[in-house]
């Protein structure tokens, strides 16, 4: 269910309101992780092979976007080992991580759109491909991919272009 409460004219217009804040941020995980669950492509990842526990897991995620769309420094982990030790376990795919951006957009499209939401959809195919790159690509920039590689981590994720 799409929050309105910062956004006067929605329920009216039909537009849908743009991602304001935390609680924008931990609605839009749930209901994104709902889908990532049911998902027999990368569900197994979460539920067989990570064994998440989603209590914990889903305030990791919230605290990943909020740190990338609206406070800086919310996240203090770091991405890419938890995908890498994931990939060891059970080689992740490009159509894994095709699947996991286009239930994220949806998931956006349905209940978001402005400026923060379109920033949650650009980021995720940022660091998609990172994460890409630095499991299933053995850290390789695929020629036609140049230039970007992406630093994640504890200050989020920062394109690079190779002569910078
Ligand atoms: C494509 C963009 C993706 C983004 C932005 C993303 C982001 C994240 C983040 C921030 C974490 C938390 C890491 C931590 O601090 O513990 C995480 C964990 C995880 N991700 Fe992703 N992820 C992506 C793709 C995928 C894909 C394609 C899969 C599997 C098909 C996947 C499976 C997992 C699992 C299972 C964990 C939990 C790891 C653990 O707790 O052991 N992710 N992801």
């Amino acid at each position: 269910m799409a929050s309105y409460a910062s956004c006067t004219a929605c329920p009216e217009s039909g537009e849908l309101p743009d991602i304001h804040d935390r609680q924008d941020v931990e609605r839009l995980v749930h209901a994104f992780y709902g889908r990532v669950f049911e998902d027999p492509l990368i569900g197994p990842f979460f539920a067989e092979v990570a064994r998440v526990d989603t209590a914990v897991h889903l305030l990791v995620m919230a605290d990943f976007w909020q740190s990338h769309l609206l406070a800086p420094g919310t996240y203090r982990r770091n991405a890419l080992h938890a995908h890498r030790e994931l990939h060891s376990r059970r080689p992740l795919r490009a159509e894994h991580f095709e699947r996991w951006l286009h239930l994220w957009t949806s998931t956006i499209h349905e209940r978001h759109a402005g400026p923060v939401a379109d920033k949650a959809v650009r980021k995720a195919q940022v660091i998609a491909r990172a994460l890409l790159n630095n499991t299933v690509g053995n850290g390789q920039e695929r020629p036609e991919r140049q230039p970007v590689a992406i630093e994640i981590g504890l200050k989020g994720s920062r394109e690079v272009t190779p002569s910078s």
